[in-house]
């Protein structure tokens, strides 16, 4: 039996998340946020964070809805509190995602519809692998990272924490991306790139931050 969950927040990945939970047959029991949201739900609001003391932790598991545009921090730490409490995070997996069963997966990551990961990738926790998103083989998606819509990892490409990786964009075979980077919509990376670096176009190259 899978156990219920509860989103934290609803805004708007928690709307493709929604669909993964309805698909896998999830109950979803609420969600927690700083105050209600409107939206085309009926989801019941629990109330802010804090109120998910009032249940009994082993009972549910946790989905972060917050995603990203370029930067990851809020998700991270709001993964590393609710971690360090003892909280679960489910790992969601769309039915039409596709992941080697020699890859690994961490917790909290959340496949979206189409994303594929190849023999040999590992998946961070609590990283996104957008929708289409290819991961290819013997890549690493570090922990708290976003690989947005559309994007190519190719083979052998380590890429660092908290690195938000822009729809559409592609790295090619062998590419290490360090941590706190963004890489914007369409780049194409074809070299290494060090820590807290942002950077745009084809061939990728660095803007101030
Ligand atoms: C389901 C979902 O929606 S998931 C969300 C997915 N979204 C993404 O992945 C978005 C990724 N973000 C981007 O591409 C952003 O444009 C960033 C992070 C690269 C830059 O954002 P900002 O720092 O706010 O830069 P800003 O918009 O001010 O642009 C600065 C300059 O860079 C240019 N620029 C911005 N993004 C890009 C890009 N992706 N490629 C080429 N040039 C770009 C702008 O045209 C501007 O140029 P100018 O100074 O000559 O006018």
């Amino acid at each position: 039996m899978k156990k219920p969950v509860v989103l934290l927040g609803l805004g708007g990945h928690a709307k493709v998340l929604i669909d993964v939970l309805e698909l896998g047959n999830y109950e979803i029991k609420g969600y927690a946020a700083p105050s209600e949201q409107k939206s085309p739900y009926t989801i019941p609001y629990l109330g802010k964070d804090e109120v998910l003391g009032h249940y009994d932790k082993t009972e549910f598991m946790l989905i972060n809805t917050l995603g990203s545009t370029s930067n990851l921090e809020l998700r991270k730490q709001l993964f590393n509190n609710f971690k360090s409490q003892g909280y679960l995070f489910a790992t969601l997996i769309h039915p039409k995602a596709y992941v080697s069963n020699r890859a690994i997966i961490g917790e909290g990551v959340q496949l979206m519809a189409g994303a594929i990961v190849q023999p040999f990738a590992v998946i961070g926790d609590n990283s996104i692998i957008n929708s289409n998103a290819v991961v290819e083989h013997d890549s690493l998606i570090s922990s708290n990272c976003h690989i947005a819509p559309g994007v190519t990892i190719s083979g052998g490409v380590k890429v660092g924490e908290c690195t938000h990786i822009g729809t559409g964009a592609s790295v090619i075979q062998d590419i290490q991306i360090e941590d706190n980077v963004v890489v914007g919509a369409g780049a194409v990376v074809i070299k290494n790139v060090s820590k807290n670096k942002k950077m745009i176009g084809v061939p990728a190259k660095e803007v101030k931050k």
